[in-house]
């Protein structure tokens, strides 16, 4: 489908990579947006594009790609700051009257699932910071990909993208899978005795551009 709701079909060169199922409009807190599912072919899960305004062509469109948090997106956890990430992001594209949040799903806990996550937890509990605490579980820090995204992105016609993260790795593997990132935008959100730890943690060893000392 294209921003219209037409029927259309995602495609990168000719390697079609997932189907474009469903388009509607969304009426939410922050504005009437479109919202459209797509589906890797041969997988069940379903990504989402949260779409304000006409894409098609557009230069320096706001973009978040946003991975799936149940625990911060749903049930307002403090854990982490990704609820308020998502907030955030869909205030800025309302105000905007152009963008798009492109929420993955499969990327729960970067990439090990919810369950995991959780057993994370319970090791941060322990004193374990973030990191450790997947290695501690025999698990990899990050496994998260971003080529769905750049299809997703390319499916919806933008030219190039104003990309609202404080994730560098996440800017390159966009870049990777030809996504013409002009510029990045912070996202930055308060910092509180429940996720100054996580972020202090994504600072100095996952790279993220957060500044506070
Ligand atoms: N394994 C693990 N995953 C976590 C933890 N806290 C949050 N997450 C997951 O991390 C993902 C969000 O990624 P982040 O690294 O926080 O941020 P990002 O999206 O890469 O970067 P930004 O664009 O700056 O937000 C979500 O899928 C969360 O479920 C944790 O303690 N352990
Ligand atoms: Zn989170």
């Amino acid at each position: 489908m294209n921003n219209n709701g037409e029927q259309a079909t995602a495609t990168a060169g000719s390697d079609k990579i997932f189907d474009h199922v469903a388009s509607s409009l969304l009426p939410t807190k922050h504005g009437e947006f479109r919202i459209h599912v797509y589906q890797p072919i041969g997988e069940t899960v379903e990504h989402v594009a949260m779409v304000k305004g006409e894409l098609k062509d557009q230069e320096g469109v706001l973009v978040r790609v946003h991975s799936e948090c149940l625990t911060g997106d749903i049930f307002g956890s403090m854990r982490c700051d990704c609820g308020e990430q998502l907030d955030a992001a869909l205030a800025r594209i309302a105000e905007a009257g152009q963008g798009v949040v492109v929420y993955l799903r499969g990327h729960e806990g970067r990439g090990i699932g919810l369950a995991n996550k959780i057993k994370a937890y319970q090791l941060q509990d322990q004193g374990r910071d973030t990191v450790e605490a997947n290695l501690d579980l025999g698990l990899p820090v990050d496994i998260r990909d971003y080529e769905v995204a750049a299809h997703i992105l390319g499916d919806l016609g933008v030219r190039s993208i104003r990309l609202m993260t404080n994730n560098p790795r996440k800017m390159k593997k966009l870049a990777d899978y030809g996504v013409k990132v002009a510029e990045r935008i912070p996202v930055l959100t308060v910092h509180t005795q429940h996720n100054i730890g996580y972020l202090r943690t994504k600072q100095e060893k996952l790279g993220h551009m957060l500044d506070f000392e």
